[in-house]
């Protein structure tokens, strides 16, 4: 394996977690915080990756602050943040190519909760590119006996299924911390996926990725985990506490809360149906309570599974 200069942007969980896989791949790492004494400029001289891990809300701030520094047209840009930008709808890596039209732009997403990555578990994640040499030069650094990396050629698929899934997450919470049994999660998490996939088609994903690692392998992984903050955000609010009060004691970012909201606004603009999403937000908005949101779901009019 070369070694590699991977800069990453971010030290929160998953900034941290990434950055140990590449140091322990041998590959000279920098590591970016906002609160960190280094510059941008110091921790991107000579970086052939630059993977961000910044939450959504701080993206596109970061990725502005990049673009007046000298970066290689060479330079990979890897993303693996899991969030929609409220006011435009774009996905991360949509942010990072924006700002970065020359550079190759990779996606990483996967079911990869930091906590058991921190503890060596092996896991197994997807890196994204319309640049399949990019895809593999990133796939080549991060891979190693605990950390499989596959590629793939759908990034906008993988990014989705990464950031969607939260929303899922968060709805699972409930039906665990409501006791509503195995059952109602397996329907739950399945009519969960049709929603995915019929918001990752508007957006141009191709469905089959949705079926993959990215897609399904990450929400069986939130939507059953304790470590996930989506997760506990639903299985609180089942347990009668308010979103303010979960977020304030919540270890790091739950992004399936704006996720959420950016997904109703888009679904009523475009006459999508998500019926979860749709009852996740009147929750997190405090419009209905968790039986009611169930109830709500559970007496829609009758339909055929597939249409
Ligand atoms: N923790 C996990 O298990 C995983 C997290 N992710 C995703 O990675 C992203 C980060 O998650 P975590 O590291 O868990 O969150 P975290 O809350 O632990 O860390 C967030 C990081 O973003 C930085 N940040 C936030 N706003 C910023 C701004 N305006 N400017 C500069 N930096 C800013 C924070 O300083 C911090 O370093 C999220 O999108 C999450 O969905 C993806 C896979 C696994
Ligand atoms: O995306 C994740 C695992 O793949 C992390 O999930 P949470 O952000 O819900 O903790």
């Amino acid at each position: 394996m070369r070694e590699t200069t991977i800069s990453i942007l971010g030290a929160g969980a998953w900034g941290a977690s990434l950055a140990n896989l590449a140091i322990a791949n041998g590959h000279r790492v920098r590591v970016w915080s906002r609160r960190g004494a280094e510059t941008l400029a110091a921790v991107l001289e000579d970086a052939d990756i630059v993977l961000s891990a910044i939450s959504m809300k701080g993206v596109r701030e970061v990725a502005s602050q990049i673009q007046s520094l000298t970066l290689s047209p060479a330079t990979i840009f890897v993303t693996a943040t899991k969030g929609l930008e409220l006011e435009t709808i774009y996905t991360p890596s949509q942010i990072w190519q924006s700002f970065f039209p020359d550079n190759p732009v990779v996606v990483l997403s996967g079911p990869n909760l930091s906590k058991e990555i921190d503890q060596s578990l092996p896991a197994a994640t997807v890196v994204a590119s319309r640049v399949a040499t990019a895809a593999t030069t990133v796939q080549l650094a991060f891979s190693s006996s605990r950390f499989r990396v596959y590629t793939n050629p759908d990034p906008i698929g993988v990014e989705l299924g990464g950031t969607l899934k939260n929303v899922i997450a968060i709805a699972s919470g409930v039906c665990d911390g409501l006791h509503l049994g195995t059952n109602a999660k397996a329907a739950l998490v399945t009519r969960g996926l049709t929603e995915m996939v019929r918001i990752g088609n508007c957006w141009g994903a191709k469905t089959e990725t949705f079926y993959g690692l990215s897609g399904l392998g990450d929400l069986l992984a939130t939507c059953n985990s304790p470590l996930s903050r989506n997760y506990q955000v639903g299985y609180q609010l089942a347990g009668g506490e308010t979103l303010a009060q979960i977020l304030a004691k919540l270890p790091g970012t739950a992004e399936g809360v704006n996720t959420c909201q950016v997904l109703v606004q888009l679904a009523r603009q475009q006459n999508i149906v998500i019926p979860i999403t749709e009852q996740v937000y009147r929750l997190l908005q405090g419009e209905v309570t968790p039986q009611q949101a169930l109830d709500e779901l559970m007496l829609r009019d009758i339909k055929p599974e597939y249409n």
